[in-house]
């Protein structure tokens, strides 16, 4: 099984945040909490009303709650994404990645190896997604001397509480609903990836680095386009048992939410998802297909 492609996978996923020169508001964590916040409480009328008491109440520093984790498991996640996708294609198709834009995969091939990818990472991510939406959750402001403590102090604080609660299937609470959200969407992230690619390169030619950008973001855009309404719910399933309402499942989770909130309510955070998405999975396409052709 080729490693290569977990290693770029696993550098790529990282890249985005250690450019924080280049891009210095562009970094994805704001946007993250805002959408999270807005799809699980109801207190938001949009995105700057999120960001505007996110900071009044809790300074600046509010807007990175719960992002040490996820930045520490994003290259986890990505490696193994990227990984099984380009094994599962070279099982389907006998072509390594060196020989793939010669010889192009079908879509079907394409799609399955992303929905291969997308079912094995949300087991992946499901625990660290956890904890990070848990953390977003907590809307007390930073420790103040005489204020009641947070629930959680920090990711590792928050891991060890769920276990001790729950048992450590705890720690896979919502999980389903990922891998719901995952598993299509990132068939579709890689086939809206290799068709724009295709449409601006002439045939059987490696796309250059602009086509990767565009089309690595609009990737991102398109999957998370498709991804929001699983997110939502998702997001509420984890949050279940806390301030929150405990659903008996995925349904009954749509149902209710659809019922009380009107269906506008699976399209919470879309903005800002498909906001961060565009630059994020661009330079991680820039950078994996950069690696991979570098190693030859
Ligand atoms: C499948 N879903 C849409 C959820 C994610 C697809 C893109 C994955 C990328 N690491 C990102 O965070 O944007």
């Amino acid at each position: 099984m080729p490693v290569e492609e977990f290693v770029a996978g696993w550098i790529s996923g990282e890249t985005f945040f250690f450019l924080p020169h280049i891009t210095p508001s562009g970094r994805s964590l704001p946007g993250d909490i805002e959408g999270v916040r807005l799809q699980t409480q109801t207190t938001y009328q949009g995105i700057i009303d999120c960001m505007v008491k996110t900071y009044r109440h809790e300074s600046l520093l509010g807007f990175f709650k719960g992002m040490s984790f996820p930045i520490a498991s994003i290259a986890v996640v990505n490696s193994v994404l990227f990984g099984v996708y380009s094994n599962t294609l070279l099982a389907l198709t006998a072509t390594s990645h060196q020989e793939r834009w010669a010889q192009p995969p079908s879509y079907t091939h394409v799609f399955i190896a992303g929905c291969t990818g997308g079912f094995v990472q949300a087991y992946c991510l499901a625990p660290f997604d956890l904890i990070k939406v848990r953390l977003q959750n907590q809307t007390e402001p930073r420790a103040r001397p005489g204020s009641p403590p947070p629930r959680y102090r920090g990711p590792v604080h928050c891991a060890v509480s769920i276990c001790r609660e729950d048992g450590p299937w705890g720690l896979f609470r919502g999980a389903w609903a990922l891998t719901l959200r995952d598993t299509p969407t990132l068939g579709i992230y890689f086939v809206t990836y290799e068709w724009l690619c295709r449409q601006s390169t002439p045939d059987r030619q490696n796309p250059g680095a602009a086509t990767v950008l565009v089309a690595g973001g609009f990737a991102g855009i398109a999957s998370w386009a498709v991804a929001t309404p699983l997110d939502v719910i998702k997001s509420r399933m984890q949050m279940g048992g806390l301030k929150h309402r405990v659903y008996r499942g995925v349904l009954d989770c749509m149902v209710s939410s659809a019922r009380q909130e009107g269906l506008g309510v699976f399209f919470r955070g879309l903005t800002i998802n498909s906001a961060r998405a565009f630059p994020v999975n661009a330079v991680t396409f820039l950078t994996y297909e950069y690696l991979l052709s570098s190693w030859g």
